[in-house]
């Protein structure tokens, strides 16, 4: 299948996905797309929308900061104790694809800290189309692109837009001031992505982050 080309994504080397106490370990998801598409803003609505039914945590990505993981803690979507950041220098992907260690140690060290996490989100840092997930870092992966970054993103695909387990088209609020076909960019998504998933959100409206909360229930359903 596409999506288990080893080239994309490396064979998965975590370790297995029960705990030492024979628990399941928690489900990773990645968050992953452009600069600004409102990945942080996912985050912060998901922790927001779902803490309260599942123990949360939350690993972020920066170039040279910790400018998203010191967002979420001024927003207290989580406890401190619960919001991880990675440093990834240059290249975000790297951090997220090639050489995962640095994000796979934050994954696990929550993991132990917390105690009985049943949900990591990883936010990747904002990166380019190309940009996607090791296997061996998470269990699925969400790709949010924005309705300003132009309508013609989804037509252009790209392993993230093509190959995600999810698709995000934000801001939707915005289209009728960047002149972006809603329409178009659902027909173009399901061109590239088959039978794949794609919602449509903004955060700032109606239904907020719902339809992408919706998904991430029926992945700790089944996880679980
Ligand atoms: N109008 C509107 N603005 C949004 C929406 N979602 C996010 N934003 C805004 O878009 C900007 C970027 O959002 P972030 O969540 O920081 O984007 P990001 O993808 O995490 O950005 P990087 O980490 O820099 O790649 C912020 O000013 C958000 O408030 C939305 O649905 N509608």
């Amino acid at each position: 299948m596409h999506l288990d080309h080893r080239e994309t994504f490396p064979e998965r080397h975590t370790h297995g996905d029960f705990r030492p106490d024979g628990g399941r370990r928690a489900l990773r998801i990645g968050i992953g797309g452009p600069v600004g598409s409102g990945k942080t803003a996912t985050v912060a609505a998901l922790c927001r929308a779902l803490r309260e039914e599942w123990s949360i945590a939350v690993v972020t990505n920066d170039i040279y900061t910790r400018e998203d993981a010191e967002y979420l803690l001024r927003e207290a979507v989580l406890p401190a104790e619960r919001i991880a950041a990675v440093e990834t220098g240059a290249c975000p992907h790297t951090a997220i694809r090639d050489d995962i260690s640095a994000n796979l140690e934050a994954v696990e060290e929550l993991e132990e800290s917390v105690g009985g996490l049943e949900l990591v989100l990883i936010e990747s840092g904002g990166d380019n189309l190309t940009a996607t997930f090791s296997k061996g870092l998470v269990d699925a992966q969400v790709f949010v692109i924005d309705v300003a970054g132009g309508d013609d993103i989804p037509r252009k695909g790209g392993p993230g837009v093509a190959t995600a387990d999810l698709l995000v088209v934000n801001k939707t609020d915005l289209a009728p001031y960047v002149g972006s076909d809603l329409g178009r960019m659902g027909r173009d998504a399901a061109v590239q992505r088959g039978e794949l998933p794609v919602v449509f959100t903004s955060l700032v409206g109606e239904g907020g982050v719902e339809p992408v909360a919706e998904w991430v229930r029926g992945r700790l359903g089944a996880w679980r």
